[in-house]
């Protein structure tokens, strides 16, 4: 550290530093309430019989009402981001009939922003992004799902999540692994983190726990929602 000018490190972070050995016992090694811990196991399954439902009730949308949506989608990304000249956006590669956004992605270097994918590159660890356009090099990753190889690794101004179920205050559940979470408690503050999804999967609550961080807003087919920035 001694040897860093503070000018290169980063003004701040996305979230507040890590209070969690203040709210989970765990996080010191100590033993959980008996209740906290029946809790957290409760939020757990319920999730998972969530996200089981959500995904199958996505992937058995008509195809082409899914592409309807995902172009309703792309508009209202541009109504909602504004110039993206010289920013860059990440992604995803869709899989389970997630959103489709790679058509809009394609537009981007024409716009002066440049494209990202996320990569698992440590299971447990958080995301890193490689700049990728279309024609550049994929390789299987984690669930196989492509992901670039050759492309150097950048840190997004602007980080589109895919969304499995989201509820009105923005939080967002995913495929159950942690990695957005774990990647926006690291990123840099002032970056914009959009849940994308169809508004179909919106929820009543996700119950958050300590450790899920929600989104700046949400866009779905209906437009935008910000809910948690109106707080
Ligand atoms: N298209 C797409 N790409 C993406 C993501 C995404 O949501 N969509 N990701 C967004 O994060 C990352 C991959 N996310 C993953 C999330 C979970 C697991 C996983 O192994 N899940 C466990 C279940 C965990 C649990 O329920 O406790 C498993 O399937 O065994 C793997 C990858 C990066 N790429
Ligand atoms: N910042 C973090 N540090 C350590 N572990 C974390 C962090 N964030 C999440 N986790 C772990 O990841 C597990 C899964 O989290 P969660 O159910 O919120 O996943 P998800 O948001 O649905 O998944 P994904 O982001 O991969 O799509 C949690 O039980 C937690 O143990």
């Amino acid at each position: 550290m001694a040897d860093r000018p503070d000018d290169d490190l980063p003004a701040g972070y996305a979230s507040p530093p890590c209070f969690m050995h203040e709210l989970d016992p765990a996080w010191l090694g100590l033993p959980a309430a008996p209740e906290d811990a029946q809790q957290r196991r409760d939020v757990a399954r319920w999730r998972k019989a969530e996200r089981q439902r959500l995904i199958a009730a996505r992937m058995a949308l008509d195809p082409s009402l899914r592409r309807h949506w995902c172009d309703r989608i792309a508009a209202h990304l541009d109504a909602s981001l504004g110039p993206l000249d010289g920013l860059t956006v990440s992604g995803w590669w869709p899989i389970r009939a997630e959103p489709d956004l790679r058509t809009w992605a394609d537009t981007l270097p024409d716009r002066g922003a440049s494209y990202a994918l996320p990569v698992v590159a440590e299971k447990g660890r958080p995301l890193v992004f490689r700049r990728w356009r279309r024609g550049d090099r994929l390789e299987p990753g984690v669930w196989n799902i492509p992901t670039p190889v050759d492309g150097p690794e950048v840190v997004p101004d602007i980080v589109l999540a895919p969304i499995v179920g989201f509820d009105r205050a923005c939080w967002r559940l995913g495929y159950g692994g942690g990695y957005f979470d774990r990647t926006l408690a690291v990123l840099p503050a002032g970056r914009t983190v959009v849940g994308v999804g169809f508004s179909l999967f919106a929820i009543p609550t996700i119950y958050p726990q300590p450790h899920d961080i929600p989104m700046g807003m949400i866009v779905t087919e209906e437009g935008r929602r910000s809910e948690y920035l109106n707080r």
